[in-house]
This record gives structure tokens, sequence and C-alpha cells, in this order.
């Protein structure tokens, strides 16, 4: 469970303090598919950063399973990232010159996963995403975008993390990918009981998200949405 409560992120420009993030607070039990949207310049990305422990408050806090991240040292926090999250995020590129299945095996070597273990779980997860098998051995660079995509959240997946934080995780793909792609996360909160949180400026996947949030001028609003059950229900 994620609880945040007052978060506030200020950063001065020239002689203005801005404050993308002023006094947010909410709490998202384990399991949830929430998104947040908002115009560009919001603060989304800002927010992502700080519960990912990429950035740190100004003030506030987000508590992650009863752990405050502040009370954190540095050391536990990088532990934090790599254990317990996974990032579909466009500036954690993967990396460009290795193969889709050495980029999934890469957060797994970190954490001391044995060799054939891991290039085992590779192969599932790229499955997963459904990267055609011919590809898996194919580096990055030599992919398509949407294909790209998909490994990054196989890679997301790669230590089964509590939470997964994506950016525009269907930003650039045809319709059809990107579909794809939410049904995914959708089946990985469902029955993996990860908590999934979006920013998207994607309708069709904000509105399929359990819980919706905007960010709007610092400010962090809730917004009622279909949601997965409401459109299961009327399936
Ligand atoms: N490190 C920084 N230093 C100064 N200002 C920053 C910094 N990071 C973000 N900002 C500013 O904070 C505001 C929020 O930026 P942020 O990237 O969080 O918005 P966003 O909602 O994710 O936008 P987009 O949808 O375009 O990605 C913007 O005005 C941005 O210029």
């Amino acid at each position: 469970m994620i609880e945040v409560k007052n978060l506030v992120r200020t950063f001065n420009s020239g002689d203005r303090t801005i404050k993308p993030v002023n006094d947010v607070s909410f709490v998202l039990e384990q399991g949830t598919l929430a998104s947040i949207v908002g115009k560009s310049g919001s603060g989304k990305s800002t927010l992502l950063s700080l519960l990912g422990a990429l950035d740190k408050p100004t003030s506030g806090d987000v508590v992650v399973d009863g752990v405050n991240l502040a009370s954190l040292p540095d050391t536990k926090l990088t532990e934090y990232r790599r254990r317990d999250i996974g990032f579909v995020f466009q500036q954690f590129n993967l990396i460009p010159n290795l193969s889709a299945v050495d980029n999934v095996m890469l957060p797994m070597e970190f954490a001391g996963v044995r060799k054939a273990a891991r290039l085992q779980r590779a192969k599932d997860l790229l499955e997963q995403v459904q990267l055609d098998p011919s590809k898996h051995d194919r580096r990055i660079n030599r992919l398509s975008g949407g294909e790209q995509q998909r490994v990054a959240i196989a890679r997301a997946l790669a230590n089964e993390p509590k939470l997964i934080l994506a950016d525009e995780p269907t930003g650039n793909l045809d319709e059809q990918t990107g579909d794809h792609i939410i049904e995914l996360l959708s089946s990985l909160s469902r029955d993996h009981n990860t908590t999934i949180l979006v920013v998207t400026h994607d309708r069709i996947l904000a509105n399929k998200t359990d819980r919706r949030f905007r960010l709007q001028q610092g400010q962090l609003t809730e917004e009622p949405v279909r949601g997965r059950s409401a459109v299961a229900a009327t399936a």
C-alpha cells in the first residue's frame, strides 16, 4: 500500500518558485491500477519521480508498506528502486546496443539471479508482452518503438516489483499495440496484485483504470471512472 501525505515539491526557476506538486495526499491499496492525467507541465512526472524515490520532496511523506521513504538512507533507497519498483519511463532508456533479452535480464543480474534462471525468465516475460520470439535476440536499436515499449515493460516486471510506475506507457504506440499494453497492465494488477500507477494522455487507458486522478496547479483530485469492474459487469 502507498500513502502519500501532504507532498510538496517546489522548484526555483529564475526569481520564481513553482510548485508542481502542492500538498498532494492519497492512498493506493495494493493491486490498484490507477492513472494520473493532467495538462503538459502540470507535474505528473514530478509526482512519479517522488514516488519512485528518484527525487526527494520539499516536504511531506511517501510511505510504502508502512516505511517512510524519507527515513531511508540512500543505499536503502537504491535497493527500494531496484527491488520494489518497475519503471517504464522514457528517460529510463533501454540499452540500445544490447539485445531485448539482455535488457530484460539486466535487473535480475543486479538482484543476483543465476544466469540460466535469468535467461528463462527474460524469455518468458518477452513472450508475455508478445514480442515475437524472432526478435528476442535483436538489438534494441533495431526494434520499432512499440516493440521497445514491450521490452521496457518486460524489463520493469523482471524482479516482480510490488509497484510499477509508468510514464505514458501507450505513448507512440498504434491503437492495437496500445490496447494490448492496457490489457497487460490490467491483468498484472489483477492477477499478480501489482500496484500500477500510469501517467497518461490516453483516454482509453485512463478510463480502464480502477481510479483516475487529475493533477492541476499542483493539486490532485480524483475523478469517477467506469473502471474495469463496471466494464466487466456490463460485458
Ligand atoms: N528539475 C527541475 N527544475 C526546475 N523545474 C522543473 C524541474 N522538473 C520539472 N520542472 C518544472 O515543473 C513543472 C512540472 O513538470 P513535469 O515534467 O512534472 O510535468 P508533466 O505534467 O509530467 O508534463 P508532460 O505531460 O509534458 O510530461 C514544469 O513547469 C517543469 O518545467
